[in-house]
């Protein structure tokens, strides 16, 4: 639950780490994912009299000390901050609830509010800054305007999220916004039957406990996720057999990784980390990959560490299958090259696993 304390609005959404099938989320693959409580993003509503989004100092610039400094922050991390979002999340937020879509009854009373967000989720990173912005945002809206439970299927709310950066043209898959909404460890399966006819997929909570020590290294670098899927998307949709093939093989890394992590086959998990990252490269090319995300890669491997994409780039997960010592030498090595390197903080579950 979020702070409510006088008509001012708090809540959070964690960054997420996907972790085994990614990124067949967005092709009726499957995927295991968990929260990441290292980073969150906070959006905080306030009543007032008209509709108001405030800017972020630092996500939101519009001042800038030279003409240079304002061409490197758009040409780094491009035109856009969090404000869009907020603004997605409330123009979705009333086209669902007041079109009857979640159900009769429902009416959106008219009282004004201001939105307001901070976030530390390190900016496009592929660790899902946009999605928690917006996630964020929805829990104020839902809570402002009292949306009753039952109008809020857990299950449901995903989707909703994923149309709040559709709006935007942000490509996007599910995974990101089942886990921060289930929190925790969440095996999902985006079947096509399932994804077609109710627009959502099947989403199993896990015990996060059976997950094995992680770390997440990242780099200052990032780049606009959006972008990377584009080509792929096209070649998938029209039909292309290799791509369609090698999309399949990751979503069954997410089927065999759900069984290796029951029984605690931490050796299979790690050769299953490794081959995600494999196809991906084999998907997208070195040149949408990017040397940046391969060196990380390839300095978690030197050391013997398994390591993925985290999610379409900027951001990886290790896993150190020889224990601390080897963890010690991945830090260093990421950390010589000017990487940040954190263990796993894996964030609350709102859904309990059975
Ligand atoms: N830290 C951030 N601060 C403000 N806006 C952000 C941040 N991270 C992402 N966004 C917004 O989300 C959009 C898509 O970001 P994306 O590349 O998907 O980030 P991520 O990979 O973290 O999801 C950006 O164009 C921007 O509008
Ligand atoms: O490519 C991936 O693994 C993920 O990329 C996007 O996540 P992001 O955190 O924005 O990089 C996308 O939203 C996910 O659906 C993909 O699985
Ligand atoms: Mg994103």
């Amino acid at each position: 639950m979020g702070n409510e304390d006088g008509g001012r609005i708090e809540h959070r959404a964690y960054a997420r780490v996907g972790f085994l099938g990614n990124p067949s989320d967005a092709y009726f693959g499957k995927t295991i994912s968990f929260s990441l409580a290292n980073f969150h993003a906070t959006v905080v509503l306030e009543p007032s009299s008209t509709i108001r989004f405030l800017s972020h100092p630092v996500h939101d610039p519009s001042e800038f000390g030279s003409l240079q400094e304002m061409v490197d922050r758009f040409r780094g991390e491009g035109y856009y901050g969090g404000v869009r979002l907020l603004m997605a999340a409330c123009k979705v937020f009333h086209d669902f609830y007041s079109s009857g879509l979640a159900g009769e009854g429902i009416s959106l009373h008219n009282r004004g509010f201001t939105l307001l967000y901070d976030t530390n989720i390190p900016r496009q990173c592929g660790l899902s800054g946009s999605s928690a912005i917006v996630w964020a945002a929805l829990k104020c809206l839902l809570a402002y305007y009292e949306i009753p439970d039952q109008q809020q299927q857990v299950d449901d709310l995903p989707s909703l999220i994923l149309r709040v950066e559709e709006e935007l043209g942000i490509t996007a898959g599910l995974q990101d916004r089942v886990v921060q909404v289930y929190g925790g460890l969440v095996y999902m399966d985006f079947d096509k039957t399932s994804m077609e006819t109710k627009k959502k997929g099947i989403y199993t909570p896990m015990d996060p406990e059976l997950l094995p020590p992680l770390y997440l290294i990242y780099t200052k670098n990032p780049s606009d996720s959006g972008k990377v899927h584009s080509d792929v998307r096209k070649r998938w949709l029209s039909g292309d057999q290799h791509i369609r093939k090698l999309m399949s093989e990751v979503a069954e890394i997410a089927e065999k990784g759900r069984s290796c992590l029951v029984n605690r086959d931490y050796a299979s998990l790690a050769s299953l980390m490794d081959k995600n990252f494999d196809l991906r490269r084999q998907i997208f090319g070195d040149d949408v990959i990017g040397d940046v995300n391969i060196e990380m890669v390839e300095r978690a491997r030197r050391v013997g560490a398994a390591c993925k994409f985290t999610g379409s780039g900027g951001a990886v997960v290790a896993f150190c299958p020889n224990g601390q010592l080897q963890a010690r030498k991945l830090e260093e090595a990421c950390e010589s090259a000017g990487f940040a390197v954190e263990a796993c903080q894996i964030g609350p579950a709102s859904v309990k696993h059975v």
